[in-house]
């Protein structure tokens, strides 16, 4: 088997091998439909796995983004997607050595934290990626929709069709990603394709889109509505009121019976807000955003802590055949990360690292799980106050 990073002139045999890595009818790349999600793709971050008689077999592409980590530190990340593997040619080890060429090549790049959507939760712990943030819908019966309160709001909805948006999504997006850990950057040409979300659906698609007092868009919904039932794909503003507004827009319509909020965030008041608190329904939770750290201290020291405290974390890296011990000192919200011959207090693999860098699993749930070991019960406390986010972490971006 050959590997080998991809230049612009592999673009048809990567989209070819893709999608009949995943079944898929073959699109051309182009600017509308399927070819969308095409258009964005970086061909110099590519890899292709080849037979020894030259036939493309696997395929792995990276997108260059920014990560919000907590304290609304921005950081580069790689996008890991578009990985597959020819049906003819699965588990034979072309996956792993796709794996281990495009992390030694994120490495070269000088990137520290690599980010993916799983297909299936058994394929990217053994590479070292655990998953960091989590998702579910909430869905409420518009006959069930009345709120506790009327809360004055101050501002205004307009409905947009897509095509009609022009930048507003695109500046209200970015204002909302920059303070919200777990947030991940879009690539520019997928908003300048007038791409929605995901970008491979189709339109016709409406935004609802809200305005401050000023007319300063704060917020959007974007919704479909089908056969009496409103799906907001995703609801964004870092404002809750602007949030509630849009809430109250979507369960006032008429021709609707039910709404549902995609990627409904954890721990977020709407339903409090409504007069009965088993009006909407959350679905089971399901794992989002996979966060693989490849540089420990430098991954531990960009992001940004609420208490103080240190911790001597012994980290195993099995994939990569590494190992590490680092004492974590935590001041003033920030971090300093060194090696250290000192006394564990936390032993753990990065996999499970990459779960609770961005504060979404508590360190304590992968010690019960078995996964973490604290050498003290002190140590386990101190490790769930450092790695909290003030702000739960959350990703509603595909890709
Ligand atoms: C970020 C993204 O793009 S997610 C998209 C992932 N792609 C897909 O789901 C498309 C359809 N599936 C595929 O193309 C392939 O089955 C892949 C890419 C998931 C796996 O590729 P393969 O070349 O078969 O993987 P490889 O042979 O390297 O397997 C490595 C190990 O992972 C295991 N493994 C591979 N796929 C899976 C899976 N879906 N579930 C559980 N374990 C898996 C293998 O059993 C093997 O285990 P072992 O080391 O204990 O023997």
């Amino acid at each position: 088997m050959k590997i080998r990073s991809t230049t612009s002139l592999d673009l048809d045999v990567l989209v070819d091998t893709v999608h009949t890595a995943f079944g898929r009818f073959p699109e051309t790349p182009g600017e509308n439909g399927g070819g969308l999600w095409w258009s964005a793709v970086e061909m110099d971050r590519g890899v292709l796995a080849f037979t020894d008689d030259g036939k493309a077999v696997g395929t792995a592409t990276a997108y260059s983004f920014e990560l919000t980590l907590p304290g609304d530190v921005l950081v580069p990340a790689a996008g890991i997607t578009g990985v597959g593997v020819l049906p003819t040619h699965r588990r034979q080890g072309v996956l792993t050595g796709m794996m281990r060429f495009q992390l030694a090549e994120l490495r070269q790049r000088g990137e520290f934290l690599a980010v993916l959507l799983a297909t299936e939760g058994g394929i990217y712990g053994r590479f070292g990626y655990g998953p960091a943030t989590y998702t579910r819908r909430l869905t409420v019966q518009r006959s069930q929709g009345a709120f506790r309160a009327d809360r004055a709001v101050s501002g205004s909805i307009e409905v947009l069709k897509r095509p009609e948006c022009g930048g507003i999504m695109e500046e209200v997006y970015d204002r909302y990603r920059r303070a919200q850990p777990g947030a991940l950057s879009r690539p520019r040409r997928w908003w300048e394709l007038g791409a929605g979300m995901p970008p491979v659906v189709p339109a016709p698609r409406y935004v609802a889109v809200h305005r401050d007092a000023d007319g300063v868009p704060d917020g959007y919904a974007g919704y479909t509505l089908t056969d009496g039932s409103l799906v907001i794909d995703e609801t964004i503003t870092g404002d809750d009121a602007v949030f509630t507004a849009l809430a109250r827009f979507a369960l006032d319509h008429d021709l609707v019976t039910e709404v549902t909020f995609k990627h409904f965030p954890t721990g977020h008041p709407l339903r409090w807000q409504l007069a009965d608190i088993n009006a909407g329904q959350l679905s089971s939770e399901i794992d989002w955003l996979w966060v693989r750290l490849l540089d420990v201290p430098r991954a531990l020291t960009a992001r940004g802590y609420v208490g103080d405290g240190e911790l001597v974390l012994d980290v195993d890296d099995p994939f990569l055949g590494e190992h590490g011990r680092y004492l974590l000192t935590v001041r003033d919200g920030r971090a300093e990360c060194v090696p250290t011959d000192r006394a564990q207090d936390l032993s753990l693999d990065v996999r499970d690292l990459g779960s609770i860098y961005l504060g979404g699993t508590t360190p304590s749930t992968l010690i019960r799980a078995g996964h973490l070991r604290a050498h003290s019960s002190a140590a386990a406390l101190t490790a769930d106050s450092l790695f909290r986010s003030a702000h739960p972490p959350h990703c509603l971006h595909w890709f």
